[in-house]
């Protein structure tokens, strides 16, 4: 059945070819309603991954898919530094004041020990590009607002599950600066409340890749996250020296607990906080102030120990991880497990995926490509 011949909204996304960001365009796609414009600087992404979602769209499309459905598959995609105003009004300027619907704004660095060698860095590249993003919206009438945000913005939480009213306190300069465009978008949804209306999405930790095997995550040189590090020492691409850092913290078996969540349902998260952004949405309707801002957490609510994560690896590779355990990795915190209820209640968020998928899908991604989008 073709969609519904509602004309598509412009959607523009930074960071797109990223990680998130292909599988966010996917799913944008996938619905037929949104036109995507992606943004890249292509810092710490390929450029192919928006072909290969280009091309997975398109095989998605149904016989009888409309001019219209078949302009969804497109997307329209600027190389693009959110640190050089210019280029950005750049893109606005193409499509006119009010021709883009909403940001989806993605695009940032993200290495935690990277974020206290270079804060500056991390401040001018999250901070100062998200401030002129905004200014440049609001010149173009643009006032739909996604801001991906991260579980990092608690800090050492004080209870476990974390639910979004827990106070904010960052403990590295890549969390301070997500924690800082929080507080940017609060002040201005609060300054001009008749205008714009903002959420912010807290990732909990992403894992696996589209079920096609076509997008995946292909961090630069080395991985230093636990689950593409694993990825590459099963397909052979670093050597197998896993080290666990640390077996002490107060879990059930002494290793960090996270809250992975499968990349598909954490990109479906942002269609629904897209669709939260429509006139008819109520949640903002208890903002204080008339401000139409909101966080939410996208996890699924379940730790898992790094332990469980080289469990879960070894099934699915059939790779047999040998570990080390060496003291812990500075800045680490013993849980980050999400109360996810709100974004349920709130948005219709859930994330189903389990932890079995995401290694199976993020095995057949690396099996597919093992060194990433060169092949
Ligand atoms: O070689 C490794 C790599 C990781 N780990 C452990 O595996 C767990 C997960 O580590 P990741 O690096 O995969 O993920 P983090 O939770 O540290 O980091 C993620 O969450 C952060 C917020 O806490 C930031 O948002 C960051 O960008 C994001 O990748 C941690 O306990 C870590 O100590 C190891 O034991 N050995």
């Amino acid at each position: 059945m073709s969609s519904s011949q509602e004309p598509l909204k412009r959607v523009l996304v930074t960071g797109g070819a990223g990680y998130i960001g292909s599988h966010v365009v996917f799913a944008l796609q996938e619905t037929r309603r949104y036109k995507v414009i992606s943004i890249d600087n292509n810092h710490n992404s390929d450029p192919k991954a928006l072909k290969r979602v280009a091309q997975i769209a398109k095989d998605a499309l149904p016989e009888d898919a409309t001019e219209q459905d078949k302009d969804s598959a497109e997307i329209d995609s600027h190389s693009c530094d959110l640190t050089q105003a210019q280029e950005v009004r750049a893109v606005f300027e193409k499509y006119g004041k009010g021709g883009i619907w909403g940001v989806i704004h993605i695009a940032a660095y993200k290495a935690v020990g990277e974020s206290t060698e270079k804060p500056l860095l991390y401040y001018q590249n999250n901070v100062s590009a998200t401030v002129s993003l905004l200014q440049t919206m609001g010149e173009y009438e643009c006032f739909r607002f996604v801001y991906s945000s991260s579980a990092t913005v608690y800090g050492t939480p004080p209870t476990i599950p974390i639910p979004e009213t827990t106070r904010l306190q960052a403990d590295s300069p890549y969390g301070r600066s997500k924690v800082m465009c929080e507080n940017i978008l609060n002040d201005l949804c609060h300054a001009e409340p008749e205008k714009w209306r903002a959420i912010s999405l807290r990732y909990f930790n992403p894992g696996g890749a589209h079920p096609s095997g076509l997008i995946g995550e292909e961090p630069r040189g080395r991985p230093g996250n636990l689950f593409p590090l694993l990825a590459h020492m099963a397909v052979g691409r670093v050597p197998a020296d896993l080290k666990v850092f640390g077996n002490d913290y107060p879990t059930p078996d002494g290793t960090c607990v996270r809250d992975y969540i499968h990349v598909i349902d954490l990109a479906r998260g942002h269609l629904l906080a897209l669709d939260a952004l429509q006139p008819e949405s109520k949640v903002f309707d208890n903002c204080p102030d008339e401000a139409k801002i909101k966080a939410y957490n996208l996890g699924k609510g379940k730790g898992m120990s790094v332990l469980q994560i080289v469990e879960a690896m070894r099934t699915a590779t059939g790779f047999n991880y040998q570990y080390e355990i060496v003291g812990r990795r500075r800045g680490d915190v013993p849980d980050l497990t999400a109360d996810p209820t709100l974004a349920e209640k709130e948005l219709g968020f859930k994330a189903p995926q389990t932890l079995e998928t995401m290694c199976k899908d993020l095995w057949n991604w690396q099996t597919k490509n093992p060194r990433g989008y060169e092949d």
